[in-house]
């Protein structure tokens, strides 16, 4: 039975995604992204399930960040998690008595009109994750009046719900992936992949976000997420994330990669897994395997001199 660290405590969104993803792990919840993602490098566990990017606000960039700069792991599996938000409190507390709310930023973001309508003068605080918040909340002397998380967290904390559904918007989506230590065979393709790549700059030049687009394009390869992310090394200097369709089994994925690893600084490669919409891949006239195959043995026959 695999362990996996997640970010916790008990009855994070997270949770929920890591249950779904594999429901016989061992579950080791942590403080942070960061802590989860270290307990699977340090062979703690064998592997962790964190946010990545949710539909309203987008990147979850400790995540991001995590990927590029900390030692490297690879992603085996992807999960979509319509998320709800309910308002939580200790029994026998009123909204109108609401003053200090405490929650994870992504849950502020996403429950911005009912904090602004319900909550105007309420100072909203946040937590590492909404369970924490709920955690923290339930403690009789919290600084805290109501904490925003899972309505199971408010029942794991034996807090009241004041209010459920109080989302911005009721088709919200939350991306979870689950990580591993790279070295073990990547997942096979299904035919229905994505692939998660970053890609540092050898040197700022013009043209150079159209050359790496580039390397995808000319192959046929659908983006489905980018991100510029700061380097750190002063305003201007980016490196960059891609989510794209496809396996780096695929012969154009496998040349597009290629093509980046020749032309960038440094290529990290987050791994290639199962799409959790099952979308199929948009495959343009002359850029699939057999047609790469093809072109390749083609070439081949030319460069040994023999007849076209
Ligand atoms: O804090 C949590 O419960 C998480 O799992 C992170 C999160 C927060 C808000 C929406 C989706 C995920």
């Amino acid at each position: 039975m695999p362990k996996l660290a997640y970010l916790g405590p008990e009855g994070t969104f997270t949770e929920e995604a890591l249950r779904l993803l594999d429901p016989t792990a061992e579950r080791l919840p942590c403080a942070n992204v960061s802590a989860a993602l270290n307990a699977a490098r340090a062979g703690e566990a064998d592997g962790a399930v964190v946010p990545l990017e949710n539909s309203i606000e987008g990147a979850i960039t400790t995540t991001l960040d995590e990927f590029a700069w900390g030692e490297p792991l690879l992603i085996t599996a992807e999960l979509l998690l319509p998320v709800q938000f309910s308002l939580l409190a200790r029994p026998g507390t009123e909204i109108p008595h609401i003053k200090r709310v405490y929650t994870h930023p992504a849950a502020i973001t996403q429950c911005r009109g009912y904090i602004a309508r319900e909550l105007p003068d309420a100072v909203v605080v946040s937590a590492p994750s909404t369970a924490a918040a709920a955690q923290e909340v339930s403690l009789p002397g919290s600084p805290y009046d109501a904490a925003i998380a899972a309505r199971i967290a408010g029942e794991h904390y034996g807090l009241t719900e004041l209010a459920g559904g109080i989302g911005d918007r009721s088709d919200t989506v939350t991306r979870f992936v689950k990580v591993a230590r790279p070295g073990g065979p990547l997942p096979e393709p299904t035919g229905s992949d994505r692939t998660t790549l970053v890609v540092f700059l050898a040197d700022d030049h013009p043209g150079a976000l159209l050359e790496m687009l580039t390397e995808f394009s000319v192959r046929g390869v659908n983006l489905t997420r980018i991100e510029s992310r700061p380097t750190g090394d002063g305003i201007g200097r980016y490196f960059f994330h891609f989510d794209f369709e496809g396996h780096i089994g695929d012969a154009r994925v496998g040349e597009a990669i290629a093509g980046l690893h020749r032309i960038c600084g440094e290529v990290r490669f987050l791994g290639s897994y199962p799409r959790a919409d099952g979308r199929q891949p948009q495959i343009k006239r002359g850029t699939s395997d057999a047609e790469f195959a093809e072109a390749g043995e083609w070439l081949a026959r030319v460069r040994a001199g023999r007849v076209q």
